[in-house]
């Protein structure tokens, strides 16, 4: 989380002249509410369930450039589907995450004790990211713009 997923994505597939979609957007599209009411009424899991599934279909179906919610990775099944994609690691740090994020809103697990939960959150996560990875591309303290040119400039050769 804010390591600039949707953000860069979105200014990727511009430069890329190709479409993007976010699974986040999928997710809230299939349930029909937003992503932090189906934390509160449903659940983590559910949730997990319903980006597992918005994931497969984006990559059966979609060409372009694709966003995951960052624990998208958590699935085995996530992660088996991403091989032979070209798949981007946005990495981040604490303090960049932390600021880039602000209170959280609209991310549900970051509720609670932002900072600490991030910090968490991405110990965890780190070996999962690097596990998938085509490309992994520095965020910090860099511009949006600038991340998606190194990786448009990255995925030249298998784009
Ligand atoms: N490289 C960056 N530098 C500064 N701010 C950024 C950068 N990338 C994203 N942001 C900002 O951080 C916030 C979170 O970005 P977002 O794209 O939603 O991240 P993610 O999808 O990885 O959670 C947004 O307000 C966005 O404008
Ligand atoms: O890291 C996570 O577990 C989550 C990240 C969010 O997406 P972003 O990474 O785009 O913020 C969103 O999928 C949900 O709030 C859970
Ligand atoms: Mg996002």
């Amino acid at each position: 989380m804010g390591a600039g997923k949707t953000t860069v994505g979105e200014l990727l597939a511009a430069r890329l002249g190709t479409a993007f979609r976010d699974t986040d957007a999928d997710v809230e599209a299939t349930a029909g509410r937003p992503i932090s009411e189906i934390f509160i009424d449903e659940g983590e899991a559910r949730f997990r369930t319903l980006e597992e599934a918005a994931v497969e279909t984006a990559l059966a179906s979609f060409d372009g450039v694709l966003a995951l919610g960052g624990g998208a990775i958590l699935s085995a099944r996530t992660r088996a589907a991403l091989a032979g994609h070209a798949v981007v690691f946005l990495s981040v740090g604490l303090s960049d995450a932390v600021s880039r994020v602000g209170l959280g809103v609209g991310r549900p697990l970051l509720a609670i004790n932002p900072r600490a939960t991030l910090k968490q959150l991405m110990d965890q996560r780190r070996p999962l990211y690097e596990e998938v990875a085509t490309f992994t591309v520095a965020t910090d303290g860099r511009e949006p713009e600038e991340v998606a040119d190194e990786i448009a400039t990255l995925l030249k050769p298998v784009a």
